[in-house]
């Protein structure tokens, strides 16, 4: 694949940009389980400084729950859209719209519980999307994928099997990240703004597909095949050193004064 070129610095401060923001493997290293991942008080102040100069035009686009992001980010709140968008909070102070877990996930998840007893894998319930985590025993990857794909037949029509390198999610259909953005590029602190979004993974192509027809940017970080997004950046470091410089962050003396 050819190397993508890394994405022009942006003023974060011009009022013309609209940030949406991936979190794990974007912000935030993978860690081997979902709990183990840090949010360090650098990456907090970079986020408060962007979310202040973007006029509040900044949202988290993530697969994680609401709930899971507002406790890794705390104290921090912006709006998000959780569960690729099956969750969205369109303000910052606002109310979370959540989704429940249907019975038949309920019941899935027990059965696939049993299955992997004592292994380590650790199997996430998100209200309507089941995860299984293998990147603590990655020679269970296959047999997840297995299980996930077998459950499928058996439940009603209206999901998908996403498999990634670290695990497998069983989710609807409608949760989509480019339908999760639209929702916000529609809102008053939103709109008329260029939409900029950073994702790492496959869950995230969706999302720079709707940019991309939206005249946007897609920034995909460590690109790895191929994908929608035009511009690239190596990893979570790049990724950060991009956005601090966007933000102008650090602020220099003379501007904090
Ligand atoms: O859309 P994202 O913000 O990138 O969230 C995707 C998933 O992230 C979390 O799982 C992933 O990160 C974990 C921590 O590094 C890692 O242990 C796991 O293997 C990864 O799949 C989160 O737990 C999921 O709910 C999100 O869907
Ligand atoms: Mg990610």
């Amino acid at each position: 694949m050819k190397a993508l070129p890394q994405p022009p610095p942006l003023n974060f401060e011009a009022d013309e940009f609209a940030l949406f923001l991936d979190i794990d493997g974007t912000l935030l290293e993978h860690a081997a389980h979902p709990d183990a991942v840090r949010v360090d008080d650098d990456l907090l102040a970079l986020l408060q400084a962007a979310e202040r100069q973007l006029g509040g035009a900044l949202a988290f686009v993530t697969g994680r729950s609401i709930a899971a992001v507002d406790r890794l980010f705390a104290p921090l709140r912006l709006p998000a859209a959780g569960l690729y968008g099956l969750e969205h909070r369109l303000s910052a102070n606002g109310p979370v719209e959540a989704a429940g877990e249907p019975a038949d996930i309920a019941a899935l998840a027990e059965e696939i519980a049993a299955e992997f007893d004592g292994a380590n894998v650790y199997i996430e319930r998100k209200g309507p999307i089941l995860a299984l985590h293998t990147r603590a025993a990655p020679q269970l990857l296959a047999r997840a994928i297995r299980l996930v794909e077998q459950a499928l037949d058996r439940l009603p029509p209206g999901y998908r099997v996403l498999p990634g390198n670290a695990g497998v999610e069983l989710m609807p259909l409608e949760a989509a990240k480019g339908a999760a953005i639209r929702r916000f590029t529609e809102l008053p602190a939103f709109t008329g703004r260029r939409p900029v979004f950073l994702g790492d993974d496959t869950s995230d192509e969706n999302g720079f597909q709707a940019i991309n027809e939206d005249g946007g940017i897609a920034i995909r970080v460590r690109p790895q095949g191929d994908t929608l997004a035009p511009y690239g950046l190596g990893g979570v470091p790049e990724a950060i050193s991009w956005l601090k410089r966007c933000a102008g962050y650090p602020p220099t003396k003379a501007a904090s004064s």
